[in-house]
C-alpha cells in the first residue's frame, strides 16, 4: 500500500502555474460546491462554465476562490473564503494541513468523510454498471491510528535539516513539527528525532527514517547511504533513551544491508490478528508490509473471518498474504490455507509467523509472482485476494474463466477495484457484499471489501 497523498488530478502538460506559489487569480464573484471529487477536492464551475477543483471545499458551500494552477479543461485553486459553510465544516485538528502533502479531509467531519468514501466506491462501480449492495462501514479512531509512516530527510543548502512528508507534486520536503494522525507513541518521537539529526556529523548520509509501532513495541529503521559509526553510536544512545528497537539498512543501491543497532536484536513490532488473542501474533521486520490502522484492521480480518464462513479443512487461497494478516486467521478458523506472497522475505516471515502461532500444519506458503494466476485457484472453496493499488487484472482475467464459487477482495484503491469486479461479473459472478473500511481518516484513501459468488450455471 502506498504513502498518503498520491491520487491527485494528474497533472496535464499544459498547465500554467501563476506567476509564483503564491499568486492567484481571484476570481470575481463566489461559486458554490457542487460535489466531492474523489480525490476530496471540491467541484464547482466559474462563470464561463470551466470546471474548478478547489481544496478544502465542502459541497453545498459558498466560497471565494483563488485560483493557483490553470489548464486547458480545468483550473485548480483553494478556498480565499467561506461565505456559507457546510454543517460538516470543523476545525483541522493539525497545523500543517493543506501544507505537509498528507491530509485532505481534516475540514471536514468524520461521518461526512466516510460517507464521501461510500459514494467513491459506488461512483467507481457505477461506471462499469455495477451496483454497490449497501455498504457496511469499518472504522475507528479518527486521530492516532496511524502504525507506520515514513520520514524523509534532506539537508538543506543552508545547512537546514528537514524532516517530514514529501510536498504534494513537489520534490520538496515539508518540515513537521506535528502529525496528529500518527499513533502517538511515533508522533512522540518527531521532536528528538530532529533534535538528534541536528547533531549528527553527517546527516546527508541518511536518506530517511521508517517508523512502525507494533502492539507492544516501537521500532525505527534508518536508511543510512554510508555506515558513519560516530552517528550509529548517537542513534544507539537515542535507542536506550527512547526505549525503541533500531534497525539501520546501510549501503547505496538495492542490496543494503540490515543492522540491529539496539540491545533486543532477536524482538521485532508485532500486532495480534484479533483483539484479546495472545496466541495469534504477526511479527514484522523492517521494510515488511503492515496495514497501517491497527483497529481498522482487526476489523478488516473479522469481516474477512466473517464472510468467509469457514468449515473444517476448508480449502482457501490467500493472494497477496504479505506475513500473514489474513491467512493466520483464517487457519486458526479450520481452513487449510495456501498462501502467495512475491517477497521471499515475507514468505519466509508468513511461515515463522504461522509456526509460532501453531497453525503451520493449516497453512501452506508460497511465493509467486502474481502478475499472473498461480493453477489450482478453481479447487479453493474461497479465492482472497488484496493486491497493491495496481489491482490484480491477471488474476481476475483468470478467475472469470475458471474460479471457484466464492471470491473475496480487498482493495486500497477503488478504480482497479471496479476494473477488476466488472472481469469477475462478466465471468459469472455476483458482487453479494460490500464494506468500506476507514484505515486512512482525515485522507481520501479508502480500503473496500467486497464479496463475489459465482452464479449457477
Ligand atoms: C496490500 S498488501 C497486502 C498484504 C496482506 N494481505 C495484509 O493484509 O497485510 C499487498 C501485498 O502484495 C505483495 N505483492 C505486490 N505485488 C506483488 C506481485 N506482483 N506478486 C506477488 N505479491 C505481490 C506485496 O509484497 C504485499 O505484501
Amino acid at each position: 500500500m502506498a504513502m498518503l497523498g498520491q491520487r491527485r488530478q494528474q497533472r496535464s502538460a499544459t498547465r500554467k502555474r501563476l506567476e509564483s506559489p503564491g499568486a492567484k487569480r481571484d476570481d470575481e464573484g463566489s461559486v458554490v460546491i457542487e460535489r466531492l471529487a474523489h480525490d476530496g477536492r471540491g467541484v464547482a464551475h466559474d462563470r464561463e462554465g470551466k470546471i474548478l477543483f478547489i481544496e478544502q471545499a465542502l459541497p453545498g458551500e459558498e466560497i471565494e476562490v483563488a485560483i493557483h494552477t490553470q489548464h486547458g479543461r480545468y483550473d485548480e485553486g483553494h478556498v480565499r473564503r467561506v461565505l456559507k459553510a457546510s454543517d460538516e465544516r470543523v476545525t483541522p485538528g493539525c497545523a500543517h494541513f493543506g501544507r505537509c502533502g498528507g491530509c485532505d479531509l481534516q475540514h471536514q467531519a468524520t461521518d461526512g468523510q466516510r460517507r464521501h468514501k461510500q459514494q467513491v466506491l459506488r461512483e467507481h462501480l457505477a461506471r462499469h454498471d455495477i451496483a454497490l449492495p449497501e455498504p457496511l462501514t469499518l472504522a475507528g479512531q479518527a486521530w492516532g491510528y496511524r502504525r507506520r509512516a515514513r520520514l524523509g530527510v534532506r539537508v538543506g543548502s543552508d545547512d537546514r535539516i528537514h524532516m517530514g512528508y514529501r510536498v504534494r507534486g513537489q520534490d520538496r520536503l515539508f518540515n513537521i513539527e506535528q502529525c496528529p494522525i500518527l499513533d502517538p507513541r511515533l508522533e512522540a518521537l518527531i521532536e528528538p528525532l530532529r533534535a538528534l539529526i541536528e547533531t549528527l556529523e553527517v546527516p546527508r548520509r541518511l536518506g530517511h527514517i521508517e517508523l512502525v509501532a507494533g502492539d507492544d513495541h516501537v521500532m525505527i529503521t534508518l536508511r543510512q547511504l554510508r555506515r558513519v559509526p560516530g552517528d550509529l553510536a548517537r542513534w544507539q544512545a537515542f535507542a536506550r533513551t527512547h526505549e525503541i528497537l533500531l534497525s539501520v539498512l546501510c549501503g547505496e543501491g538495492d542490496t543494503p544491508v540490515l543492522e540491529r543497532l539496539d540491545d533486543y536484536p532477536d524482538t521485532w513490532p508485532h500486532y495480534r490478528a484479533q483483539p484479546g488473542n495472545e496466541v495469534l501474533n504477526i511479527h514484522v521486520r523492517s521494510g515488511d508490509f503492515l496495514q497501517a490502522n491497527a483497529e481498522v484492521n482487526h476489523q478488516l480480518v473479522a469481516q474477512v473471518l466473517a464472510w468467509a464462513e469457514v468449515s473444517e479443512a476448508m480449502p482457501v487461497v490467500d493472494l497477496f498474504a504479505g506475513v500473514g494478516n489474513f491467512s493466520l486467521t483464517l487457519a486458526a478458523a479450520g481452513a487449510r490455507v495456501i498462501a502467495y506472497e512475491g517477497r521471499e522475505s515475507m514468505v519466509q516471515r508468513l511461515r515463522d509467523n504461522a509456526e509460532a502461532a501453531g497453525v503451520s500444519d493449516h497453512v501452506e506458503a508460497r511465493r509467486a509472482d502474481l502478475a499472473s494466476a498461480p493453477a489450482g485457484l478453481e479447487d479453493a472453496a474461497l479465492v482472497v485476494l488484496d493486491p497493491p493499488r495496481a489491482g490484480a487484472q491477471g488474476i481476475c482475467q483468470s478467475l472469470a474463466v475458471k474460479g471457484p464459487s466464492r471470491v473475496l477482495y480487498v482493495s486500497c484503491e477503488p478504480a482497479t477495484l471496479a476494473r477488476d469486479v466488472h472481469l469477475l461479473i462478466s465471468g459469472g459472478y455476483r458482487l453479494v457484499r460490500a464494506a468500506v473500511a476507514d484505515m486512512f481518516p482525515q485522507t481520501a484513501h479508502l480500503e473496500s471489501l467486497v464479496l463475489l459468488e459465482r452464479q449457477p450455471t
